[in-house]
């Protein structure tokens, strides 16, 4: 999916997050966009997503099969941040088939593929909401990855791992990004070191 964001600003109340941002996402390519606590990094990315509107501006998607009206955009992508709840109540194959009932699997993945991935084939039975928060992490990432959609979005996307889980982010993102577009909101190098671009937030604020 290709991304262009035209003039565009978000405010709250009186105070604008950022304001006048232009910026074209090409498909294929790998943004990180960058900024300290509390700059407008996932207020972007939310904007971006469509989930917010922007206060000034406007933002149109292409796809490869024409454009995509903005209400739309919510088929075509996925999105793993700290702010997105898993079902607590579902065991981990219930919240797979949920996630997957709606998105198709990314080639070459089904729901074994996916439990092995993330490293929890004998947790598959068992609640949400008794997995540590690594867990819960990991299995945002790989909803998020292994669904088939053009455009992929991470928010902080190592919150609660570990060095080892750390690891495994990278190299799930290295496997399984390919030919989309990916945006990383980060303030951790090992979150985006392999993205193509950065955006700093804090350049669109006057
Ligand atoms: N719904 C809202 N209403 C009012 N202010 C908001 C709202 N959402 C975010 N903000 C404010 O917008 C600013 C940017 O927040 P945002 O979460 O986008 O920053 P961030 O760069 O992602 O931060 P972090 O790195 O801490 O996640 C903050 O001052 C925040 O308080």
């Amino acid at each position: 999916m290709d991304i262009i964001l035209e003039n565009i600003g978000r405010r709250f109340n009186r105070d604008w997050i950022f304001r006048r941002l232009d910026y074209s996402f090409k498909v294929g390519r790998s943004y990180a966009i960058l900024g300290p606590n509390g700059s407008g990094k996932s207020t972007l990315l939310q904007v971006i997503a469509s989930s917010l509107t922007p206060s000034a501006g406007s933002v149109s998607y292409t796809s490869r099969h024409g454009n995509v009206e903005p209400d739309q955009v919510y088929r075509h992508l996925s999105l793993a941040a700290p702010y997105m709840e898993l079902v607590e109540e579902f065991t981990l194959v219930e919240q797979i088939r949920f996630h997957f009932s709606h998105k198709a699997y990314l080639q070459g993945f089904d729901e074994q593929a996916l439990l092995e991935l993330m490293g929890l084939d004998r947790a598959k039975d068992r609640p949400i909401k008794y997995f540590s928060s690594g867990m819960k992490q990991r299995v945002k990432l790989s909803l998020a990855c292994c669904a088939d959609v053009p455009l992929l979005l991470l928010d902080e996307p190592t919150t609660n791992l570990d060095q080892k889980g750390v690891a495994w982010y990278q190299h799930l993102v290295r496997e399984t990004s390919g030919g989309r577009l990916l945006l990383v909101c980060s303030n951790h190098e090992r979150e985006y070191d392999f993205c193509d671009h950065t955006i700093d937030v804090t350049h669109y604020k006057a």
